[in-house]
């Protein structure tokens, strides 16, 4: 072997052995960023320890329902988890949390609910980076809408924009679709670390018993519109508070319930409604109060489910003076409100409604006119707008009535609003904004005492 032979054999050994070694690293470090990236994700999923925030945004209550449920599925599997409003949510929560889950609806067109107000306004535009949070959104919303997921998709947005990692892509829920919902249950399931996840559970369905309607409005210009009692069939008495809600499952078209107003207290042992008749341009009656403002009849078992909206329940302002706010079938949730301070014989309660005529379309003219005479309602403006020459409306009476209006809110009364979102949930909006000021109104939001059941 020439030195030459044997210096290049060496060259060769060390120049192989330098490939052994650069490999071995390399396989080393691929093994080390493999370890890292599979305990990246697994803290992802299992965590470590921090509870998973669940932050819900809800105008009507959906989400707000599914949120405890979340909550609930992650606790059944020892997850710790914390419940929050979003409208609590404040900017630190979200930098000192790992991962979030947010459960939102949208509402008006496209918007956030009110709720939500308030994180839109102070940690929507807070500039933060939220590197280290991992977040999944829950979108609620309605395809027959314009904006469709509205809030949700810009939510995701901003939080894309934060620098927060998404643990899933977002899912969007069209009127409570039970695959998106499954969707949702299945990552549940991953971030839990469980394929054993109890099912999820919608409220059941409860036979109720139709046992009274009345044609409110027979003349009027305005569509029919009916007072409806029912009671379960079980002979259980039901619970509620006022300002809750009911959906209903009509026959025709059980896929899409639909939600009314309740009109009345437990303890008046049966659900008032008052539902309008809807008819669509082809002359065909509306599916839901169709059903139940004509074909079913007095006496027919009706599937009904209650559903708490927490939004407009009286909750804190139980005795705050009130002024209650609506147009339509809205005084259904303002009735409500008005029987539960008639039984709780507390607090000042100022009611402004608006409707067509008032010789047709004066609803529960009668209880009304008691409740003024015995002090419940210390001030009643009914609007009828088709009644004098200049065309006047709740938003108007409000404006008119601005000294009174400032007078009850620096008493610290609460404002309930109820009925049309078009037109008249604008209107009162921006009557209250000129009488109170939009710092006034955000404030009066910010502290549960504007609350707005709106359709
Ligand atoms: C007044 C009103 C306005 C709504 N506007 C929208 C909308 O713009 N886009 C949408 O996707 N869904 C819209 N929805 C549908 C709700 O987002 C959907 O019913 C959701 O499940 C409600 O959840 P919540 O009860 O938590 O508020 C609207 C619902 C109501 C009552």
């Amino acid at each position: 072997m020439s030195v030459f032979e044997w210096g290049s054999a060496a060259a060769r050994q060390g120049a192989a052995a330098a490939v052994v070694l650069f490999w071995l690293l390399l396989c080393i470090s691929i093994a080390r960023a493999q370890r890292r990236a599979r305990q990246g994700v697994v803290q992802a999923a299992a965590g470590s320890g921090v509870p998973v925030l669940v932050a819900y945004a809800s105008q009507t209550g959906f989400a707000e329902q599914v949120a405890r449920q979340t909550a609930d599925l992650l606790h059944t599997a020892g997850v710790p988890s914390r419940l929050l409003a979003l409208s609590s949510v404040t900017a630190d929560d979200l930098a000192a949390a790992e991962r979030a889950l947010f459960i939102v609806s949208t509402c008006g067109e496209g918007d956030p609910p009110d709720n939500a107000a308030a994180f839109v306004r102070r940690v929507m535009t807070d500039g933060r980076t939220l590197p280290n949070l991992h977040h999944g959104v829950l979108a609620l919303g309605d395809s027959e809408y314009r904006h469709f997921c509205g809030f949700g998709r810009s939510l995701d947005g901003w939080l894309a924009g934060t620098g927060a990692s998404p643990l899933f892509e977002r899912i969007e829920v069209d009127n409570a679709n039970e695959a998106a919902m499954a969707e949702w249950h299945h990552r549940l399931s991953h971030l839990a670390g469980t394929s054993d996840l109890p099912d999820w559970q919608a409220p059941a369905w409860e036979p109720w018993r139709l046992l009274a309607r009345e044609h409110l409005n027979p003349g009027s210009a305005g569509g029919p519109t009916f007072h409806l009692e029912l009671a379960p069939s079980s002979g259980v008495a039901a619970d509620w508070r006022s300002g809750d809600l009911v959906q209903v499952r009509a026959p025709a078209d059980p896929s899409r319930p639909r939600e009314y107003s309740i009109a009345s207290i437990a303890a008046d042992g049966r659900v008032h409604l008052l539902v309008r008749q809807e008819r669509h341009p082809d002359g065909s009656l509306g599916v839901a109060s169709g059903w139940l403002t004509e074909q079913a009849e007095v006496g027919a078992s009706i599937d009904l489910r209650l559903r708490p909206h927490a939004n407009f329940q009286l909750g804190d302002n139980a005795t705050r003076p009130l002024i209650l706010v609506g147009n339509g079938t809205g005084l259904a949730g303002l009735r409500g409100h008005l029987r539960a301070r008639a039984a709780a014989g507390a607090g000042r309660c100022w009611l402004v409604f608006g409707e067509r005529q008032g010789a047709f379309d004066a609803y529960y003219r009668d209880e009304i006119e008691g409740w003024l005479s015995s002090g419940v309602l210390a001030r009643a403006d009914l609007v009828f707008s088709r009644d004098t020459p200049q065309k006047a409306y709740v938003q108007d009476r409000l404006r008119e009535a601005a000294a009174d209006v400032k007078a009850w809110l620096d008493d610290g009364a609460a404002v309930y609003v109820c009925g049309s979102l078009q037109g008249m949930a604008g209107g009162v909006d921006a009557a209250l904004t000129e009488i109170a000021g939009a710092d006034g109104v955000a404030r009066l939001m910010d502290g549960g005492r504007y609350r707005r059941d709106v359709y």
